[in-house]
């Protein structure tokens, strides 16, 4: 047993130290970052010097650099255009062929969201004048996939794109590859979830 008089003042810290090592690595590492890349033991944090001062150790990987030390590119519109479609798509795909009144509400409600909230004005404007003139066709996972591939295509001509050939959307968006079938979407239950 120690006689110091701050021992237990020291154990404190070297604890919250600790808890904050485990906890601040998660939101120090870069989200493109492949999870078993991570290498974070090398990562000190030192409680009682400011947040800027974290130190690194030589076998910390760049994912694990805190934010300021490392170049954060914003995203651009396109990046971001290309997410969204890749989300929506397979949101079409793996939609269910006879969807309950709750799911084809939903699609409805996720586009009308997605025009009062995507992260781009001009989109967004863009987009609303789109759903006026083509409202949601969610009648089954193949209306689905037809309709969001048309509209698709009307953003894709306004910005000069190809028009991609929708009888080929199952074959560029397919159902997920998970394994046993577990992504499909049970269109059996008709479970209403109120925020
Ligand atoms: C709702 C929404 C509105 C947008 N509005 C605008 C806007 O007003 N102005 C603007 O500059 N950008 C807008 N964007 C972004 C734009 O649509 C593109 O995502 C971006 O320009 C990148 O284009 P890309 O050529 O890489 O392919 P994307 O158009 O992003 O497509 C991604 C991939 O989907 C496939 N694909 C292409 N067309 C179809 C289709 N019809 N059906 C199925 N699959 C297809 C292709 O394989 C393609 O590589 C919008 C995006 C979204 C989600």
């Amino acid at each position: 047993m120690s006689d110091n008089p701050l021992t237990p003042l020291i154990n404190t810290f070297t604890s919250i130290s600790r808890s904050l090592q485990t906890h601040l690595s998660r939101f120090l590492i870069a989200p493109d970052c492949a999870t078993n890349d991570l290498t974070v033991s090398s990562l000190t944090i030192n409680p009682l010097q400011p947040f800027s001062s974290v130190s690194l150790g030589a076998d910390t990987p760049v994912g694990a650099l805190p934010i300021k030390e490392k170049e954060v590119k914003p995203l651009t519109k396109e990046e971001l255009g290309r997410a969204t479609w890749t989300l929506l798509h397979s949101i079409a795909a793996q939609y269910p062929d006879q969807p309950t009144r709750q799911q084809r509400r939903d699609a409805k409600e996720l586009m009308a969201i997605l025009s009062r909230m995507y992260p781009c004005k001009e989109c967004q404007d863009h987009f609303k004048e789109i759903l006026k003139a083509n409202p949601v066709q969610a009648g089954s996972r193949e209306e689905f996939s037809q309709w969001l591939c048309h509209v698709h295509n009307v953003v894709n001509r306004s910005l000069g794109k190809l028009i991609f050939p929708c009888q080929r959307v199952n074959a560029r968006w397919g159902k997920l590859d998970c394994k046993d079938r577990s992504c499909d979407l049970d269109s059996t239950s008709e479970i209403d979830i109120k925020f």
